[in-house]
């Protein structure tokens, strides 16, 4: 009768009586499901077709028909899913295995190619080999180890393929974190940003992230994002609405705090957490979280380029049951500051400050992944607050991918074996290095059957996705076509949260700060006493508070600029998968493309943030230190690569 999938595909006005097939209702012949022609591009199908019918000359027993097989299709739909369900069990598992054999900590080393400002010498002191870097100064030769080398050659696209696995792993359910470390100038940026043309590890991950949810048929997703700065021991919100300058707001979003519940998740009070519904949004929000940074940087001078930016992408897995409790995880991807020498740069006052505490932090970030590495008994994550933040992120379960940045220049030498020896501190241990060759054959042996399997499993996975999207096409074109026929409403349609406007907005959820005091009540009623401020922490907090306001204000800027950063705009990835599909057959589709203007969502909350102005490019360097000033020119010269 009305939907078949193996009559010719013939598309009329709805209630127009032009043909009736005798052909069953979709998914009642067995061949509908079980033989689909993988993939499901709809448009291209031979075996679909929509055939109206005029509802009065529609017999009674095609009614029970198509009930029928409405019921059916949601039985078929049902098992599918369970099947799916439990072969990507198989796949995380295989997965997991996979990484834990590798190291749940990997480090990677990037050696940045030579730029033209660079003074190129022959011979050149690095020479990177496959898994190891050696460094020869003065007559003497050292050699890193790392899990994977990229040489200068090496793309954007090269280093996400190796990433890309660590980020399967947070939408299973485990928090991870990508971490960015070296000397100024080497290319951490770069590599987590990147620039309009080669866009780096953050954009492509949201990109991913979306991408790999939409194949996913046997959970769903909901991602929220927030961004921050640390700067001299001090968490600023990246993506707090933009107060008007000099209020307590701007202060008091310059120093959060970090609270732990008793099952060790770290929660900072009072961070903004905006809902990251698709990937348009997810980038408007993350250009904004990167133009909050440099403006910092120009109001507060160097701020930005010696602070850590780490943004959070917090993933909520439901399963098919709406009664499961979600599933969270987070996603840190984290541009530390730069390591710098102190006494090789010789640097005083606010810079010395900044570079001391940059150091501290990344001291202590390297003391705690060698303890993790060693299994060591005590993590000492209390001694920074970069190392606080990522607590929950850093250590068991989780997982961590570093990446060590290095210059390939003769000048850069001590800076480099200063950030190749972190890099060997942070890697020691739990590595397939020192190990006899014997078993380390066996070890690549195993990983490689697991690979193997984890493709095959993933294939599997890809397949059963294709029927169940097909079979869902086939149970909305019969919904449809039962609704129009018989007049019922199509209650499926109703249900579908993809027709709420409401879907559109974009919500931001705010931790709760105990420093403001309307919500201060409710905090101390709802969390545990441990977790609330104290009167001395209280104080602690307002003097930093002040002391920021003060720096800043002692920092203000000769001419402020802010920069506009739209290293998005030209992003396109290709989802080949159900593109076609959905574009022609499922209104605002979850799947739709997501490739529009890289500062452009009128449904975003915060109108402030989408006006652009012309902006000023003057910038002012006011390092106390001669060398290091010429280096934040630089630098700046670099950011403003992203105007
Ligand atoms: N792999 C690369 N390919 C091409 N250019 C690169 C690469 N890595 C870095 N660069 C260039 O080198 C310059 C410095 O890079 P970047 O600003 O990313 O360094 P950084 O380590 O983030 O510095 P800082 O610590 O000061 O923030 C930039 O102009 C960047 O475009």
């Amino acid at each position: 009768m009305l939907i078949s999938s193996e009559t010719e595909e013939i598309t009329l006005p709805s209630t127009e009586v032009k043909e009736c097939s005798t052909s069953s209702p979709v998914g009642s012949n067995p061949d509908s499901l079980n033989g689909l022609p993988p993939p499901p591009d709809l448009p291209d199908s031979p075996s679909l077709s929509t055939i109206f019918c005029d509802v009065n000359v529609v017999p009674e027993h095609e009614k029970s028909q198509l009930e029928q097989s409405i019921h059916k299709l949601q039985g078929e739909i049902a098992e599918l899913r369970l099947m799916l369900r439990s072969i990507d069990e198989k796949r995380r598992e295989t997965l997991n295995k996979i990484i834990d054999i590798k190291g749940s900590i990997r480090v990677f080393c990037r050696v940045r190619p030579f730029l033209w400002t660079d003074k190129r010498r022959t011979p050149e002191p690095i020479l990177s080999e496959l898994d190891r870097v050696i460094v020869t100064s003065s007559g003497s030769r050292k050699e890193f180890g790392f899990d994977k080398i990229f040489h200068q050659e090496a793309n954007q696209d090269d280093v996400f393929v190796d990433v890309e696995p660590i980020l399967r792993s947070a939408l299973d359910g485990h928090n991870v974190s990508i971490l960015a470390y070296g000397q100024t100038g080497t290319g951490k940026t770069f590599t987590m940003d990147g620039t309009t043309v080669q866009p780096g590890i953050v954009p492509r991950a949201l990109k991913e992230l979306f991408q790999q949810v939409s194949s996913d048929k046997s959970f769903s997703y909901t991602f929220s994002m927030s961004m921050l700065e640390v700067y001299m021991g001090n968490l600023r919100d990246l993506l707090a609405s933009k107060p008007a300058l000099r209020t307590n707001e701007t202060v008091s979003r310059c120093n959060l705090n970090i609270q732990t519940d008793p099952k060790g998740s770290v929660e900072i009070e009072g961070l903004t957490q905006v809902e990251i519904p698709d990937f348009a949004k997810a980038r408007w929000w993350y250009t904004k979280g990167r133009r909050a940074r440099s403006t910092s940087w120009t109001n507060v001078n160097e701020a930005s380029s010696r602070s850590h930016c780490l943004t959070r992408i917090v993933i909520s897995r439901r399963g098919d049951t709406p009664e499961a409790k979600p599933k969270i995880s987070k996603l840190w991807m984290v541009d530390l500051g730069g390591s710098e020498r102190l006494l090789k740069t010789g640097a005083t006052g606010q810079t010395l400050d900044e570079g001391r505490a940059i150091n501290l932090s990344l001291s202590a970030l390297g003391d705690v992944i060698a303890a993790l590495r060693r299994k060591k008994g005590h993590v000492p994550y209390r001694n920074s607050k970069l190392t606080q933040i990522l607590k929950d992120s850093l250590g068991v379960g989780s997982k961590v991918l570093m990446l060590v940045h290095i210059s390939p220049c003769q000048e850069d030498l001590e800076e480099t074996i200063c950030s190749l020896s972190f890099a060997k501190r942070a890697k020691a241990v739990d590595s397939s290095r020192g190990l006899p060759e014997d078993l380390k054959k066996l070890r690549e042996k195993r990983i490689s059957e697991l690979e193997e399997n984890m493709r095959e499993v993933e294939e599997e996975c890809q397949k059963l996705a294709n029927q169940i999207s097909k079979a869902e096409f086939l149970l909305s074109e019969n919904r449809k076509l039962y609704s129009t026929a018989y007049g019922v409403p199509d209650e499926s349609a109703e249900k579908n949260p993809e027709n709420h406007e409401e879907d559109a907005k974009t919500h931001v959820i705010e931790t709760p700060r105990v420093t403001q005091k309307p919500i201060q009540q409710s905090i101390h009623r709802s969390l545990p006493r441990f977790m609330s401020s104290t009167v001395a922490s209280r104080e602690r907090q307002s003097a930093a508070e002040k002391d920021i306001v003060t720096r800043a204000r002692t920092f203000r800027p000769r001419a402020r600029s802010s920069t506009q950063l739209s290293g998005f705009q030209s992003l396109s990835f290709s989802d080949n998968r159900f593109g076609s599909l959905l574009r022609h057959s499922v209104k605002n589709s979850r799947f739709k493309d997501t490739n529009g203007p890289a500062i452009e969502s009128p449904k975003c909350n915060d109108s402030s943030s989408l006006k652009t102005t012309s902006l000023s490019r003057s910038k002012v360097v006011t390092s106390s230190d001669p060398n290091l000033r010429v280096k934040l020119g630089h630098h700046r010269r670099r950011m403003s690569d992203f105007v």
